[in-house]
C-alpha cells in the first residue's frame, strides 16, 4: 500500500475559458481567447469556447460529479472577463455548491482570458495590465474571499509569455522573443502586485502556478533552457534575483525596465506546478532554434523516443518525482501542490456508455507513485489536482484532445464516467495506491 499523508489535497482542475461557455451570456466581455480562437487557422477546425462543456449552466451537475469522485478541493480559474458584469454573480453560486459539497476551492484569477480591451492597450506589453490585474484582484477577493480556500494568481506565466508571444501559438498570437520577454516580467509583476493586493485585503494563502519541466539532454544547452523555461520564473518568484545567465541572455532581446524584484518576490504560501512530461535538448549546430525558447539557435528540441500521448508528450513519471526533489532542495521552504498533471488518450465510449481509457488509468497511477517517491525523499507536496475534471476546450487543439476524467460528448453535453473516474474516487478514498 501507498498511503499519502493526512489531509493530502487531492483534486482535479480546469479553466474558465476552457469548459464554462455562456461566452456573451450576462455581460461577459470578450477576451483575447475569443478574438484567437474566432480568428480563422488559429484553433483546429474553427473550434471556440462559445459554448465548450457549457459549464456557466451545468455547474450543478458537475458539481455532483466532483462529489462522487470525493473531491478534497476543486481548482478553478475566475474569467476576468466576468468581472465588474451581472455574469460574475456565477462564482458565488459554483461556490456555494462547492462548499455544499464539502470541497475546498482553489481559485486562479489568470488562466489567459485577459479581457481584449486591455490587450487593445497593450497588454502584457504595457506595464499598466499588470496594475489593472492587481485591482481585479483584489475585487475578486472582495467579492470572493470569504469562500475561496487559496488564491492563485497566474496560471504558467510561461505560456502566456512564450506560446503567446514568441511562438504566437496562442492569444494574443504575437510572434516576437522581446514581447515574450517583456511579457514573461509584466506577468511576474502583476503577480506581486496581486499579492500584495490579496494579503492587503486579508486573504490567507496565495499561490502561483508555473509550468515546470526537467530539461535532458546535453548538458549545456539544457541548462540553459532550464534557465529559460523554469528559473526565469522560479528564482525572481522565489528568490528575487534574475539569474544571471538568464539575465544575460534576456537582455539579447530587450532593455525592459527589470527592477521590480522587490515587488515580484512576495512571499506566497504554496507553489503550483503544471508537470506533464520532460524537454529533450541536444547540440545541433544546424537547429534553428525555437520561437518559444529565444535564443536557442544551435540547440535541437528532440521528440521523445519512449512511450507518449496523444499530444505527442513523453510520458515520464520519474521527471515528476525528480522534479518535487529538486524544488523542494533548491527552493527550501515553499510547500508544493500538483495543480495539472494528466493526459490525452484517444477515447471512445463503448456500447455499454464506457470508455475505457487504460492509457490514462496507467499514466495517472504512475505519476501518482512518482509524486509520493518525491515525498519519502522529503518534498512538502501537499495535494495533486488532475488536469481534467472534464474533456474540455484544448486551446489551439480545440476539442480534439480529450484530458478529462469525465468524457463529455459536445453534441448533447452528457457527461460520461471514463475508468479513470472510477480509479481515482478509490485512490481518494484510500488516500492511496494498492
Ligand atoms: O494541455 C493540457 C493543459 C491545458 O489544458 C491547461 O489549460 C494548461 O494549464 C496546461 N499547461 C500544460 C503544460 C504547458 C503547456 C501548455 C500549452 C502548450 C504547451 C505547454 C498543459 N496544460
Amino acid at each position: 500500500m501507498i498511503i499519502f499523508p493526512e489531509g493530502f489535497l487531492w483534486g482535479a482542475a480546469t479553466a474558465a475559458y476552457q469548459i464554462e461557455g455562456a461566452a456573451r451570456e450576462d455581460g461577459r466581455v470578450p477576451s483575447i481567447w475569443d478574438t484567437f480562437s474566432h480568428t480563422p487557422g488559429k484553433v483546429r477546425d474553427g473550434h471556440t469556447g462559445d459554448v465548450a462543456c457549457d459549464h456557466y449552466h451545468r455547474y450543478a451537475e458537475d458539481v455532483a460529479l466532483m462529489r462522487e469522485l470525493g473531491l478534497r478541493a476543486y481548482r478553478f480559474s475566475i474569467a476576468w472577463p466576468r468581472f465588474g458584469t451581472p455574469g460574475f454573480g456565477f462564482y458565488d453560486r459554483l461556490l456555494d455548491e462547492l462548499l455544499e459539497a464539502g470541497i475546498t476551492p482553489v481559485a486562479t484569477l489568470y488562466h489567459w482570458d485577459l479581457p481584449q480591451s486591455l490587450q487593445d492597450g497593450g497588454g502584457w506589453l504595457d506595464r499598466d495590465t499588470a496594475y489593472r490585474f492587481a485591482e481585479y484582484a483584489a475585487g475578486a477577493y472582495e467579492r470572493l474571499g470569504d469562500r475561496v480556500a487559496t488564491w492563485t494568481t497566474l496560471n504558467e506565466p510561461w505560456v502566456s509569455a512564450f506560446v503567446g508571444h514568441g511562438s504566437g501559438r496562442h492569444a494574443p498570437g504575437v510572434g516576437d522573443p522581446a514581447a515574450a520577454f517583456t511579457a514573461a516580467h509584466h506577468l511576474m509583476l502583476a503577480h506581486g502586485l496581486a499579492v500584495q493586493a490579496l494579503r492587503a485585503a486579508g486573504a490567507g494563502s496565495v499561490s502561483i502556478t508555473l509550468n515546470l519541466a526537467p530539461i535532458l539532454g546535453d548538458e549545456e544547452p539544457a541548462r540553459l533552457v532550464d534557465g529559460l523555461c523554469n528559473r526565469i520564473f522560479l528564482d525572481p518568484l522565489l528568490r528575487g534575483v534574475y539569474p544571471e545567465d538568464v539575465l544575460a541572455h534576456l537582455r539579447r532581446f530587450t532593455d525592459v525596465k527589470l527592477d521590480d524584484l522587490e515587488t515580484i518576490h512576495q512571499p506566497i504560501d504554496v507553489l503550483g506546478v503544471n508537470y506533464y512530461s520532460p524537454k529533450h535538448v541536444r547540440t545541433d549546430p544546424e537547429a534553428p532554434g525555437h520561437p518559444e525558447h529565444p535564443g536557442t539557435e544551435g540547440i535541437a528540441f528532440v521528440d521523445p523516443d519512449g512511450p507518449v500521448t496523444a499530444m505527442g508528450w513523453g510520458i515520464n513519471p520519474e521527471c515528476l518525482e525528480s522534479l518535487l526533489v529538486r524544488l523542494s532542495r533548491e527552493y527550501p521552504g515553499t510547500p508544493l501542490l500538483i495543480t495539472e498533471n494528466g493526459a490525452a488518450f484517444e477515447d471512445t465510449v463503448t456500447g455499454d456508455d464506457r470508455v475505457h481509457d487504460t492509457d490514462r488509468v496507467a499514466f495517472l497511477d504512475a505519476h501518482v507513485r512518482a509524486a509520493h517517491a518525491a515525498i519519502a525523499q522529503g518534498a512538502d507536496l501537499r495535494g495533486y489536482f488532475v488536469w481534467s475534471l472534464l474533456d474540455n476546450f484544448e486551446w489551439a487543439h480545440g476539442y480534439h484532445k480529450r484530458f478529462g476524467l469525465v468524457y463529455v460528448d459536445y453534441e448533447t453535453q452528457r457527461r460520461i464516467r471514463k475508468d479513470s473516474f472510477h480509479w481515482y474516487r478509490d485512490v481518494i478514498a484510500a488516500n492511496g495506491l494498492r
